[in-house]
């Protein structure tokens, strides 16, 4: 089974359903909700539908009237001639297809444009979520839940919905019209049609499990399959290659048991359907026939009357499905609502208070005043442990310490990604999170270690930093950048495309726009996540240099994996398991006798 497959069958098995209660009235009513902003179009969309439905109930009806009309051969009134018959039969059809015309395009519309306003609003709720939202699950497995929630949603309010509507009215009316032909033959049919299209539906419903359970085994088995030839050297190495055929043959064996059992329900479908629902409609005949021959009914009711049971035994037999689509899009609605429920983080979205945020200036001193922290994700693991350092407005401080010291949460909380669970960030003398959150984040520019360019122009990707930027501001931000070379060298120059599927661009050339970035939002405090793999020396030269002209005057925290790049900083902030282990410039920490400083460079020093 392909892997495509097998996620959609997960996102598929994701979607769940919901149980008939106040729960399921309740979340139908919010998913209705979306509906109302159309909901003059909607209403224009049920009536087309309702009178389209009914134009429908008069096809077998005409039918019946045209048989009557052949076979006494009366020509009794304008309804006894076979030819306006035909006529009336030809002119129900042409409004019907009128009005299903209206009633497609009408019910598309309506639920295209609620289901983009759930989109719309899923979406910017999502942007604005903390970080400890996303610490806990995965993107992958979140934008799979939400698609596959909203296809959901939106098969269900652009067909499932109308067809629930649709059949249900042909039932009611179809049910009302063979009543009154004749009442008795209507109690025959409803004894034995519906008990006939429930075991129908049951047996239907459990070949779909099995049938999804054989699938299941199936891609068990493929998963061996996949999995040994990906690393066949193992299994040759390993001279597994009988051990890896069983494996095989036992995920086959266990497929073939499932789809032979799902064959004789299958199966067992079939005959029932033949004897079972053909013989119940023998018995409607039987007993029609019987009062065609005591003339309680004509050859023309009689036919009516067979075709309004297959309609409504088709209406009947849909009703599982559509109910089911419907129990699916109500726990789908439940979730994404789920997710609208959480609390966002107060950012501003307008442009313009953006504008105002942006005239605000800080000028970038900071202080870690006992710091503590544990992600909300793993409360139990403490990270940072009673941090306290201060930074002087404009200078540079390096944080270097093992992986897993805590470097990279320091700076999260600076940005306020997470809330300290003790203790305050001070940044001019103000804690950070009496600042608002924009515009303290505006004061702020992060050079990360993966630089992920968006698909786009290079224009664009620069301008991220400062949307709206004038030409002038990128060509200069890009010059200062050392990224004006390169940039200019490619035959599109800045409207050179990049991103998964442009131009690609090598690590320090993504670290150049990047820094370009940074230099366009002019922030007062830097955040520079050194990147771990080592450029060529050209490139290297140009990145320092670039990176020098963006720290002028600002700010700057380096998280720093090469010692070698932060001998001039003025301070180096030394962490381990989450504390400060010292602090000093370079010569100072050197000069420590066993300081943990002097190790790591000791080390590195020797690889190097
Ligand atoms: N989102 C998260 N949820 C839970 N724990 C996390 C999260 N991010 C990091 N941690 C844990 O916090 C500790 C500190 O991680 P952090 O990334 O800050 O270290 P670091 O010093 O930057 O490491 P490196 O140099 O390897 O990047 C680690 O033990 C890590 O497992």
């Amino acid at each position: 089974m392909p892997k495509r497959a097998i996620t959609d069958e997960v996102a598929e098995a994701d979607v769940k359903r919901i149980k008939l209660n106040k729960k399921f009235l309740d979340e139908a009513g919010e998913l209705f909700k979306y509906i109302l902003p159309y909901k003059t179009k909607f209403f224009f969309a049920l009536i087309t539908m309702g009178v389209s439905s009914l134009l429908g109930l008069i096809f077998p009806y005409v039918t019946g009237e045209l048989l009557d009309s052949a076979l006494s051969g009366k020509h009794e009134g304008w309804l006894g001639s076979i030819d306006n018959l035909t006529i009336l039969l030809l002119l129900s059809l042409l409004l019907q297809a009128f009005f299903s015309f209206f009633q497609s395009v009408l019910f598309v519309e309506v639920s295209e444009r609620s289901l983009a306003d759930i989109r719309r609003e899923t979406y910017a709720q999502l942007v604005r979520l903390p970080m400890a939202f996303f610490a806990h699950r995965r993107v992958g497995e979140l934008t799979s839940r939400i698609s596959a929630d909203l296809t959901q949603i939106q098969d269900t309010l652009a067909i499932s919905l109308s067809q629930l509507l649709r059949q249900l009215t042909i039932m009611i009316g179809g049910l009302i019209l063979i009543g009154t032909m004749s009442w008795k033959l209507t109690l025959i049919m409803l004894s034995v049609f519906p008990l006939m299209a429930l075991v129908s539906v049951i047996i239907g419903r459990k070949i779909r499990t099995m049938s999804r359970e054989a699938q299941d085994r199936l891609a068990d088995a493929n998963i061996v399959v996949e999995e040994t030839l990906q690393g066949v050297m193992n299994v040759k190495a390993f001279a597994n290659e009988g051990y890896e055929i069983r494996r095989y043959n036992t995920g086959l064996q266990k497929y073939i048991s499932t789809i032979l059992r799902v064959a004789k329900y299958r199966g067992a479908f079939i005959s029932f359907l033949i004897f079972g629902l053909f013989s119940s409609i023998v018995i409607v005949l039987w007993s029609g026939a019987r009062f065609v021959q005591q003339g309680e009914m004509s050859i023309g009711d009689l036919t009516s009357f067979l075709l309004y049971t297959t309609f409504i035994g088709a209406a009947m037999g849909s009703f599982a499905d559509l109910y089911s689509q419907l129990q699916k899009a109500i726990g789908a609605t439940e979730r994404i609502r789920e997710i609208l429920r959480e609390k966002t983080e107060p950012v501003s979205l307008e442009h313009s208070s953006r504008e105002a945020l942006r005239s605000f200036k800080i000028s970038g001193a900071v202080a870690f005043k006992n710091v503590s922290f544990r992600y909300p994700s793993r409360n139990d693991v403490p990270v940072l442990k009673n941090i306290s350092f201060e930074v002087n407005a404009g200078e540079r401080v390096a944080l270097v310490g093992p992986s897993g010291a805590g470097k990279s949460t320091l700076v999260s909380l600076l940005q306020r990604f997470y809330e300290p669970n003790a203790g305050e960030i001070i940044v001019d003398g103000k804690n950070i999170l009496d600042y608002p959150l924009t515009a303290l984040r505006n004061q702020m520019a992060i050079v990360p270690q993966d630089i992920i360019l968006f698909g786009g122009s290079i224009r664009e990707n620069i301008a991220y930093g400062k949307p709206g930027a004038s030409d002038e501001e990128i060509l200069d931000a890009a010059k200062k950048a050392h990224a004006d070379e390169f940039i200019s060298r490619f035959p599109d120059g800045y409207n050179t495309f990049v991103g998964e599927r442009g131009v690609k661009l090598s690590g320090g050339q993504r670290q150049r726009i990047a820094i370009a970035r940074a230099i366009l939002s002019n922030p007062s405090i830097l955040l520079l996540d050194e990147a771990t793999s080592s450029l060529d020396s050209e490139s290297e030269r140009l990145v320092q240099a670039a990176l020098e002209n963006l720290m002028k005057g600002r700010t700057s925290f380096i998280i720093a994996h090469r010692l070698s790049t932060v001998r001039d900083v003025e301070k180096i902030v030394v962490l381990k398991d989450g504390e400060v282990h010292e602090i000093g410039t370079h010569h100072e920490l050197l000069a420590k006798e066993d300081g943990l400083y002097k190790m790591l460079s000791a080390i590195q020093f020797d690889l190097e």
